[in-house]
């Protein structure tokens, strides 16, 4: 992403503290920036293992240009005051999911604000800790930041450049806007991912083990940590109530159309009807338009070098893999492979494919609107 000076360089030490999963990705990509990284957790051994995984060094004394504090957003201000009054950095910014109640107990504390922008970085996982840490977790998404009124460009310049390392691009929100706006599409879809989850809980394992990919899509991100979410929506309650209640609602409205004798189609195609619309909203990946792609279902066996040589005949036939999902069948030593491809390399791909000597179910390619950002 392109910006001014400032945005493409990257300072030159960054301390973070909470080497967890978001802390040691931002660690990860901006040493691969040229960045030194120092890393600080109250758990020693995830420091050790962060900086076994290259993510930089541990603390010991040094001064850095900003400190990242990635830590769960009830001990941001607590962490940010301790940093300020040891004077570890000249910036400071955080990265939790939720801003207005950080913010406001770090001004109750008397945090320095100048030196201080709070951030959010939207990629992340529902996995915790060092070890699902990856450098690119945030190439391409929004990194929101909500620079108070007293922040110093300086600081603001320094947190640009770091996100900009990162491959992300900043958006500049205020905070109660970027707390109503997480509400609608990360929180309340976490608590609607949880309550159907929750459902499976109390399954036979009969039906939970025919699950397909439909339900995996739906509940991925329930997995997440239970006492980080608890604390997410703690912080942001009103605007999360406010959601999930227009989806009990419209829930409600359809058990209700679903019962009626006889049928009463009209609410169940209308939520349907919302639903793709709504669908339609979310930006595919680089923040664009959604696109329409094509996805090609090969079969691919279970031996060592099968995916490379799928990969190497889309590439030996000029096709750009868009997206890629893969799919196990129980108890077979076969993978269903899903490429998402652009509409007019479809049928090429399966030309290729099947010139191959692999399985392509079905005449034609299955047209379908992916975002090739959302498999991982
Ligand atoms: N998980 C996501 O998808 C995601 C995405 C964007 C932002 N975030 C935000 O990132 C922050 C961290 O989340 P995570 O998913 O990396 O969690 P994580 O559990 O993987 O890592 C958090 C780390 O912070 C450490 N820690 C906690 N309190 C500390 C303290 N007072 N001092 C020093 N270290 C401390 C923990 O030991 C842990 O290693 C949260 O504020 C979260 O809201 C998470
Ligand atoms: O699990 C993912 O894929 C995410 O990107 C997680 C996600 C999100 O809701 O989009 C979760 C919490 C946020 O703080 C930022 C990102």
């Amino acid at each position: 992403m392109t910006g001014p000076r400032e945005e493409r360089a990257a300072p030159k030490r960054v301390t973070v503290i909470g080497t967890g999963l978001i802390g040691t990705s931002i660690a990860l990509a901006v040493r691969k920036a040229g960045t030194e990284v120092l890393l600080i957790d109250r758990d020693p051994a995830t420091v050790r293992l962060a900086a076994e995984l290259g993510a930089g060094t541990p603390w010991t004394d040094e001064l850095a240009d900003l400190v990242v504090l990635a830590v769960p957003p009830p001990a941001v201000a607590v962490t940010l005051l301790d940093a300020q009054s040891r004077g570890l950095a000249a910036a400071y910014t955080d990265v939790a999911g939720v801003k207005g109640p950080p913010l406001a107990q770090a001004a109750r504390l008397g945090c320095d604000l100048r030196s201080f922008v709070a951030g959010h970085p939207m990629g992340g996982g529902e996995r915790s800790g060092p070890l699902a840490a990856r450098p690119d977790l945030f190439v391409g998404r929004p990194w929101v930041l909500c620079p108070g009124a007293e922040a110093d460009d300086t600081a603001v310049a320094s947190v640009r450049a770091m996100v900009a390392a990162c491959g992300a691009t900043p958006v500049t929100m205020d905070a109660a806007d970027h707390d109503d706006a997480m509400a609608l599409v990360s929180h309340a879809p976490h608590v609607v991912a949880s309550a159907m989850a929750a459902r499976l809980a109390e399954a036979p394992p009969s039906t939970a083990n025919i699950a397909g990919q439909g339900v995996r899509d739906v509940t991925r991100i329930a997995a997440g940590d239970p006492s980080l979410w608890q604390e997410i929506l703690t912080a942001n309650a009103g605007p999360v109530a406010d959601v999930i209640e227009a989806v009990a609602h419209d829930l409600a409205g359809t058990a209700t159309a679903l019962r009626a004798p006889g049928g009463s189609p009209g609410p169940v195609a209308d939520l349907l009807a919302r639903g793709v619309t709504g669908h339609g909203r979310i930006p595919a990946k680089h923040g664009g338009p959604a696109a329409r792609l094509t996805t090609v279902t090969v079969l691919v066996a279970d031996r060592p070098g099968e995916l490379a040589m799928v990969f190497q005949a889309a590439g030996v036939a000029g096709i750009n893999i868009e997206d890629v999902s893969i799919e196990h069948l129980r108890g077979r030593p076969i993978g269903v492979l899903r490429l998402a491809v652009a509409p007019e390399a479809g049928p090429r791909l399966i030309a290729e494919l099947r010139a191959r000597g692999w399985s392509v179910p079905g005449p034609d390619t299955e047209p379908e609107e992916t975002d090739a950002a959302d498999t991982r």
